[in-house]
């Protein structure tokens, strides 16, 4: 499906969203409720990623298939690895089978799990034979994605004696461990993180429990672009979101103070106000911590007309595509003077956009949903704008309530 997009007529929004569940908590939240299955569940997401998560753990046996979901495809090796009685091949799409999976293997065979290679080695399709783990102590590489270590946290309670883990070189997207962390300790496991040491204390049984899953700040950012290429005036309310996030992307309520945009806490709502218009030429930040929303901000960046430095990008060519070129090539459609090297991104100011450029999305949910609010600047074309289902399944629809004209073409 492409997708023609064009600026709401009025460029002063004041308009309320609601987003469902962050991805990330949801799929952590369906796996501890595997385990532990007093465990309730609200605000669930409604993406794809969620929904091949749930379908995944419903198997015991034959192929389970989860498509582009990176958190799924890891917490899911871990889960069958531990499993007696499962037996699975897990696959996804060519893509999945491009993204790597070896330090998260390794790690589980070094605690005795039984996987195989269906094809490449190092990467997806896995076969598994589900066995009773009865090693507790693993070492892995840290700076190559968080995933492997959630997915190793996340079955470490159902572990007999639980789990310590080593964890080698600079650890990457941090606030994803302790979100895992931090879901563990709410159900009543013991956890700690000191240093490059994780311990996790097993767990037979918890009490009865509900997690309330806060709504995804990943899908916020957009709203947060949109806030910034906005006149001033603009308010954006968005629902169910805490000041104390579990999620590293929250983060945005402070970068996008630099863009102008303010935001305000309360009842289980963020505000987000475009107050003033942005006074630097050129902003600089360390993505390391919340690598999700580089794609919102450099767009963000080319619609004001700003430069920008981008580090810490060294997990986006792992991701849903390699997001450092399709960055390069997308933004230079529009004119854009971008030079990437492996992690990183520094885009050159300028104030002309080219229009009518159609954008190619790499099956990444996250190039098509970052490139809209760019309508607020020049009309353009997104190609196969369902990829957003992703993550973030109305994301076209709850940008028409914005008051984006958006036609099929
Ligand atoms: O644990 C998670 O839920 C995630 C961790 C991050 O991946 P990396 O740790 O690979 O950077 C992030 O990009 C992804 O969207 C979700
Ligand atoms: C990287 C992402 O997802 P995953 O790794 O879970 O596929 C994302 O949603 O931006």
């Amino acid at each position: 499906m492409r997708l023609q997009l064009f600026a709401p007529h009025n460029k002063k929004i004041q308009k309320t969203i609601a987003i469902t569940g962050s991805k990330s908590e949801t799929n952590r939240s369906l796996l501890l409720q595997a385990l532990f299955p007093n465990i309730k569940i609200e605000n669930l997401s409604n993406s794809d990623d969620g929904e091949v998560m749930q379908r995944g753990l419903a198997k015991s046996s034959g192929e389970v298939d989860i498509h582009h979901a990176g958190t799924a495809m890891r917490f899911l090796t871990a889960y069958f690895a531990s499993q007696e009685g499962k037996q699975v091949v897990l696959t996804g799409s060519k893509r999945m089978q491009e993204r790597p999976i070896k330090v998260l293997v390794e790690a589980l065979q070094s605690l005795g799990a039984d996987i195989q290679y269906e094809k490449e080695g190092g990467y997806p399709p896995l076969k598994i034979i589900g066995k009773k783990l009865k090693k507790s102590q693993v070492s892995l590489p840290a700076n190559i994605s968080s995933q492997y270590i959630s997915a190793l946290l996340l079955i470490a309670p159902s572990l007999e004696n639980g789990l310590e883990l080593e964890l080698i070189g600079k650890i990457t997207s941090v606030p994803y461990i302790k979100m895992t962390l931090a879901l563990l300790e709410q159900i009543g496991v013991q956890t700690s993180f000191e240093g490059n040491k994780i311990k996790v204390a097993p767990k037979q049984k918890v009490e009865d429990n509900t997690l309330v899953v806060e709504s995804d700040w990943s899908s916020a950012s957009y709203f947060y672009s949109i806030a910034a290429m906005c006149e001033a005036g603009t308010e954006i309310q968005l629902s169910s979101y805490k000041q104390s996030s579990l999620q590293g992307d929250s983060v945005l309520a402070e970068i996008y103070k630099d863009f102008g945009v303010e935001t305000t806490f309360s009842n289980n709502t963020i505000l987000l106000k475009k107050t003033t218009e942005i006074k630097s030429e050129h902003l600089e930040y360390d993505l390391s911590n919340a690598p999700d929303i580089a794609q919102t901000i450099a767009v963000t960046c080319l619609g004001l007309g700003v430069g920008c430095h981008l580090t810490g990008l060294h997990t986006l060519p792992i991701k849903e595509t390699d997001r450092l070129a399709a960055l390069q090539i997308e933004l230079g459609k529009f004119g854009a003077t971008v030079d990437i090297d492996s992690e990183s991104l520094t885009l050159q100011p300028q104030s002309n956009f080219n229009i009518g450029v159609a954008v190619d999305t790499y099956n990444d949910h996250r190039m098509a949903m970052a490139f809209g609010p760019l309508a607020l600047k020049a009309d353009f074309m997104v190609n196969d704008a369902e990829v957003v289902s992703k993550s973030y399944p109305d994301f076209w629809n709850d940008l028409k309530t914005l008051g984006f004209d958006i036609v099929e073409s």
